[in-house]
């Protein structure tokens, strides 16, 4: 709702009530609506200030009312009705002014903002435009530049920016609503006409083609795929070259497109996903309103290779004290002029001082004892985890959280080696740590709660997105790469080439393909764990076994390429070829080609045709089905936390919604029939055998997205 009152004697103030964010819902515009009539019609009344209830002027249109037939006033007359009044208006800005709430302010005449009030246009990350007349009004006050940078980012501005940019006209320190209100008595009787945005002509932009034909090409290369960031391009462009009327015909029709595309479903499903993962619970029943956490002061990293330093820097720049552990002496050195550069980077860009005083570098174990919390990056090797563990458990005090940054390991086994098991979580950071939104908090079957809450609020402070995992092989995010990297391999022995399976996927959205990301992270990464495994044959084999390994299809590409030294980026070549070792420009590589003929040629195999619907439906499908296992183990409580994991940490394109969405949207009877047809055709690939939860949903009649939780329960009811 809108509660209107009249203080000072003169001010009719109009204040939004729509519990956390004061979203725009039916109730709240109606609301608007009569209260602004009251104000207008009183002839006791010489202003208006509109603000929001507790601390939040608006947080925009309610999303949730998104997909319903959105019953109430329209936004746009809304507005214009407070900017056509004969009363000066003032929007009084706490907390944050977003999408519809910022169009609602800059409907308003003047705008006041508390100085730690934030404001934005975050309409492109949920696949939509400003069209409650924002693309039209913002150009017009701060120019076309910064109109375009904030509604083709969504980012969140600072009120100093935003006074900076003309966006607000001051900025309170201290009680916003009584400095609008003094504001308010201020202005009554000043002309109204030059207040009124939608009369403004847009600032002149010299080169307006040149300047659009940049940000458009730099989009199409950051945001691949994605088509609400065009779309806001087309509609600043209206205002920058229409009449004001002509540029709100054009933002309603380019809103009519985006508003019921797959695109903006799933970038709102992100958004929603994003908080419910964020209410995390664990089989046992327990969850993040019953688990307390307890407070970290000081944190150990052990280990200082890529992982290490990263999880230092993050750690110390979020105003943790740490103690950074590495034995080896070369990579001692190495990692503290490594970190001293990041922090360095960092503060650069962040405007803050380099929090290097925060950590103290050690090459002895002793120096930990007095931390809250261990974060171990060591070599991906159980035995010498399993031994640092047992040194940890000897050292650290009691109560001391253990956490490791294994990306596959069993944490039981670690946990196993200590005094204090149900201390002990994983914390699977992406690399670069510092820079990698993702967090895995991996719970093993004798984790505490108290642990795993230590572990998600850690990485909250930490500006990571976690998400609560069981304990398996890979956890969530790595076990579902495996099916997907075996059928880009498949692939490639069947008769693709690294670049056709790159160029599918990358058209379908991810940054990089397969086979770059292979390249970028080193081919004998994997293949030193192969061998661990006792997978890797000499010359990749030969006869039948040669494609087989321990029942299942087996291709030993990769080996192969790492007996003939090609790791990737860092020798310079690999899947592809690169002009020096270090350089990222990949190139596709004759050689390749002729190595997986000669390979073909040696195992019998005819090469074939393969389209991109067959890469994409191969590697996704595989992907996902691992997803409902993954689901069906319990080791995920729902779909939204496999897709974010895989938005925040695999480079899942956001506007298709994680891989779990994906399939709701594609159809899952689609999906099981098309993973029937692969398996059929690949009985010895067990990924490829659709699984029970994917089957149990398509006989209960596909039930959307929202609803598998429940159909979940059922699975593990019959298990
Ligand atoms: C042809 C049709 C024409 C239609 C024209 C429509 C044109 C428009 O007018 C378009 C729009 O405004 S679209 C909406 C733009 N606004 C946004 O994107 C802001 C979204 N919210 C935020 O960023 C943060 O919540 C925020 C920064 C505000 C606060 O962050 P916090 O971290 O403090 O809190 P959260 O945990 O994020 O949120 C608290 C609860 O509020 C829910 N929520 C937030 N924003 C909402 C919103 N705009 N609508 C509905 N619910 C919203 C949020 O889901 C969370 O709920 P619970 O998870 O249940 O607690
Ligand atoms: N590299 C990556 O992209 C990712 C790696 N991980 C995991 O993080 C862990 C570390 O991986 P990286 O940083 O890539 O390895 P790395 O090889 O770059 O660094 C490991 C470091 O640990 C040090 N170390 C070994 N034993 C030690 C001990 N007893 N005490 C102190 N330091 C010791 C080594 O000297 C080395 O500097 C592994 O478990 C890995 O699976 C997780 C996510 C991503």
């Amino acid at each position: 709702m809108a509660q209107y009152s009249l203080v000072s004697g003169s001010v009719g103030l109009i204040t939004l009530k729509n519990p956390p964010v004061n979203a725009l819902g039916a109730v709240v515009r109606h609301g608007i609506v009569d209260s602004v009539e009251k104000a207008l019609s009183d002839p006791k009344v010489k202003s208006v200030v509109i603000c929001g209830q507790n601390g939040m002027f608006c947080g925009g249109a309610d999303i949730k009312e998104f997909g319903t037939d959105m019953k109430g006033p329209p936004l746009i007359p809304m507005f214009h009705s407070l900017e056509a009044a004969n009363k000066p208006v003032v929007a009084a800005i706490e907390g944050g002014a977003f999408g519809g709430g910022l169009e609602l302010a800059l409907g308003c005449h003047y705008r006041i903002a508390h100085s730690k009030a934030k404001v934005g246009l975050p309409e492109v990350t949920l696949g939509l435009l400003p069209a409650a007349a924002g693309s039209q009004r913002l150009p017009r006050l701060i120019g076309v530049p910064a109109a375009l940078n904030l509604i083709t980012t969504g980012r969140h501005i600072t009120a100093a920016e935003a006074l900076q940019l003309g966006l607000v006209d001051q900025v309170a320190d201290h009680n916003t609503v009584d400095t609008a209100v003094k504001f308010a008595q201020s202005v009554v009787g000043k002309s109204l006409d030059s207040r009124r945005i939608s009369n403004f002509q847009c600032p002149p932009v010299p080169n307006v083609d040149v300047l659009f034909e940049e940000v458009m090409q730099k989009i199409r290369q950051t945001s691949r795929g994605a088509i609400a960031p065009i779309a806001c391009v087309q509609a600043v462009r209206a205002a920058a070259t229409l009449p004001y009327k002509d540029g709100l015909q054009k933002e309603k029709e380019l809103m009519a497109t985006l508003f019921t595309s797959g695109q903006a479903r799933s970038l709102q499903y992100c958004f929603f996903a994003q908080r419910v993962v964020s209410r995390w619970s664990m089989p046992n029943g327990a969850s993040w309103d019953t688990s307390k956490g307890r407070p970290i002061h000081k944190a150990a990293v052990i280990g200082l290779g890529t992982m290490g330093r990263g999880i230092a820097v993050a750690l110390a720049q979020t105003g943790f004290s740490v103690v950074a552990v590495e034995t080896q002496e070369k990579q001692f050195m190495d990692a503290k002029k490594a970190v001293a550069g990041m922090l360095e980077r960092g503060a650069k860009r962040s405007g803050k001082v380099a929090a290097h005083d925060k950590i103290i570098y050690s090459q002895n174990l002793q120096a930990i004892a007095d931390v809250d919390l261990v974060i171990e990056a060591v070599f991906e090797d159980m035995a010498l985890k399993k031994r640092v563990f047992r040194q940890l458990s000897d050292v650290c005090k009691p109560g001391t959280f253990l956490c490791t940054n294994t990306s596959t390991l069993d944490i039981d086994q670690m946990a196993a080696e200590t005094r204090q098991p149900e201390l002990v979580v994983g914390m699977h950071f992406f690399a670069p740590a510092h820079v990698m939104k993702l967090l895995e908090v991996v719970y093993g079957p004798r984790s505490s709660p108290e642990a795993v809450a230590v572990a998600m609020q850690l990485g909250k402070k930490m500006g990571k997105v976690s998400v609560a995992v069981g304990n398996c092989r890979g956890f969530v995010g790595n076990r579902m790469l495996k099916p997907y990297r075996d059928q880009a391999y498949f692939l490639l022995e069947e008769g693709a080439t690294p670049e056709l399976i790159d160029q599918a996927l990358e058209e379908f959205g991810f940054a990089m393909g397969a086979f770059k990301v292979y390249d970028l992270s080193g081919l004998d990464v994997g293949w030193k764990v192969r061998k661990e495994e006792g997978l890797v044959l000499p010359g990749g084999g030969s006869g039948k076994s040669a494609r087989i390994r321990q029942g299942v299809r087996y291709s030993p590409l990769g080996d192969l390429m790492c007996e003939e030294g090609r790791f990737g980026q860092k020798t310079g070549r690999g899947w592809y070829q690169y002009d020096k070792p270090g350089s990222r420009d990949a190139k596709p590589d004759p050689w390749v080609h002729r190595f997986l003929e000669d390979y073909r040629a040696r195992h019998g195999l005819v090469a074939r045709r393969i389209s991109n619907q067959e890469v994409l439906e191969r590697c996704l499908y595989a992907m996902i089905n691992e997803g409902f296992r993954i689901l069906e183990d319990g080791i995920a409580a729902g779909p939204e936390d496999i897709d974010i994991i895989y938005v925040f940490g695999y480079g899942w394109p956001r506007h298709r919604g994680g891989p779990m969405f994906y399939a709701n949207m594609v159809g899952l009877p689609i999906v099981l029939e098309r993973l029937e047809h692969f398996a059929q055709a690949n009985p010895d690939v067990p990924t490829l055998q659709p699984c029970n939860l994917l089957r149990k949903l398509v006989a209960s009649g596909s039930p959307p997205i929202s609803k598998w939780r429940e159909a979940m329960k059922n699975v593990h009811s019959q298990l």
